[in-house]
């Protein structure tokens, strides 16, 4: 007779169920290598723009390089479009919205923003804290960042710290004892409901805002039409 504790043993070899046959995973195996292979051949920097008149119509836009009225003094873009990656327009969209129940709403001054046309700003403010150097390539170039300021309900534009494109220390976000009490109210409100929706601000201009995960879109030099 076998000793009791060798009986035990075999009891355990060919009694407990086996929970997963590795047979059966075998197949899912290849189902999750073929998703990978789909995934990686559409990247997410990939992602179509979308035009943010088609996801937030509410916000209103004054695209100041579609005109002369910009520090460069001539229309770089040949449309006056904010075109953006999709999830970056619906963060917008959710802003507007909760400034609207605030009587406030968004303006913005530009979106996506091609590499070529970031080279001719580097051009004339080869400056960091102002232009993103194009060899590395400005959060707009990849349709993740905003330039923006507060109207209220009729549409018109609230007193800000400074105008757009006022590349001086005072349009830094440390600058606030410099700015008037109404421009500081104001600031707070556009401020208070970026962030709540996720937008990440650039500390050396108040209107300037990237959406969080930037990095996952490429770079993108496709001329605005
Ligand atoms: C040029 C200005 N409006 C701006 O967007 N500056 C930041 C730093 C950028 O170029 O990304
Ligand atoms: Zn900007």
């Amino acid at each position: 007779m076998a000793a009791p504790g060798f009986l035990e043993t075999r009891s355990a070899r060919y009694d407990v169920p086996r929970v997963v046959e590795p047979r059966i995973l075998v197949p899912w195996f290849f189902v999750l290598l073929a998703l990978a292979v789909v995934l990686a051949a559409k990247p997410v920097s990939a992602e179509a723009m979308v035009d943010l008149g088609a996801v937030a119509p509410g916000v209103r836009r004054d695209m100041r390089y579609a005109t002369v009225d910009n520090f460069l003094k001539k229309a770089v873009y040949p449309e006056a479009r904010c075109l953006l990656r999709p999830p970056v327009a619906e963060r917008l969209a959710r802003v507007q919205n909760r400034l609207a129940g605030a009587g406030f709403g968004l303006q913005v001054w530009d979106c996506y923003r091609p590499l070529t046309v970031q080279k001719q700003m580097w051009a004339l403010v080869p400056d960091e804290r102002y232009v993103a150097d194009p060899a590395k390539g400005s959060r707009h170039n990849r349709g993740a960042a905003v330039d923006l300021t507060l109207v209220d309900s009729q549409g018109q534009e609230q007193e800000m710290p400074t105008a757009f494109d006022d590349f001086s220390p005072r349009a830094g976000r440390d600058a606030q004892a410099h700015w008037s009490e109404k421009a500081r109210r104001n600031y707070a409100v556009l401020h208070k409901a970026m962030v709540a929706e996720g937008f990440l601000p650039l500390p050396s201009e108040w209107w300037h805002y990237d959406a969080p995960g930037w990095e996952r879109y490429a770079v993108v030099d496709v001329p605005l039409r």
